[in-house]
């Protein structure tokens, strides 16, 4: 059996936060892999400037190629928008039956706000999550303190976002060393962000 965790996001595009966290999780956790979920559309986020699914699904395909226990999943590119984790994680149960157990990353901004997601009970109920630290405000819900489905993992503190990325590469800036090299090349050769 093949512990999974998922990463879901928009990566658009990716950076080395996501990297970093990614690459911890497999290595510092007993995930035997990452798999990184490109969302076509998430439930709280406009689609504003998203850059085509499949852009940024190279993007991030282009980020791991030298890292064997991450993998880049399209699964949500095919299911209602927008992409809700549940039945996503629905379809994926279906799809690899009982040798994954698929279980959720996620930072600890995001679980502040989890009681907002769809059935996120039923989530709880039958996958384990993986938390890292992050700098956000509000606290933890009490209802997820001290939970037995939800790790917390020590992994190093990454405060770079994709926004930002956009934003200041638009306005000319250097934001190279933000990003997995091949990304920063894709980006750049396509024009993309301008
Ligand atoms: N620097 C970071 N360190 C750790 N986690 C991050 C970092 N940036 C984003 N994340 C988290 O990674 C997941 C995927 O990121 P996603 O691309 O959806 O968001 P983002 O980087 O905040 O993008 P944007 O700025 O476009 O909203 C989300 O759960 C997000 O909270
Ligand atoms: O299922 C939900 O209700 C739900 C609500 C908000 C976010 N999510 C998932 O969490 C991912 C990260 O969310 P965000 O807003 O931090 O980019 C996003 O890509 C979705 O896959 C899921």
């Amino acid at each position: 059996m093949k512990k999974v965790g998922l990463y879901f996001g928009t990566f658009n595009p990716i950076h080395i936060g996501h990297l970093v966290i990614a690459n911890y999780m497999v290595e510092f956790s007993d995930l035997d892999e990452v798999w990184f979920v490109i969302t076509p559309r998430s439930p709280f986020k406009q689609k504003q400037s998203l850059l085509d699914d499949h852009h940024r699904f190279q993007m991030v395909f282009e980020a791991i190629e030298d890292y064997p226990k991450l993998k880049a999943s399209k699964v949500e590119f095919s299911l209602p928008q927008p992409n809700y984790t549940v039945n996503t994680l629905v379809h994926l149960g279906e799809q690899y039956g009982a040798d994954h157990r698929f279980c959720l990353i996620m930072g600890e901004d995001n679980l502040k706000t989890f009681h907002k997601w769809k059935n996120y009970e039923v989530i709880l109920d039958n996958h384990e999550l993986y938390v890292y630290p992050r700098v956000s405000d509000g606290r933890l819900p009490d209802q997820f303190k001290g939970h037995e489905g939800i790790h917390q993992v020590n992994a190093p503190i990454m405060e770079i976002s994709s926004t930002f990325i956009r934003k200041q590469h638009k306005a000319g800036k250097n934001i190279r060393p933000m990003l997995p090299d091949r990304v920063w090349k894709y980006m750049d050769e396509m024009n993309f962000y301008r």
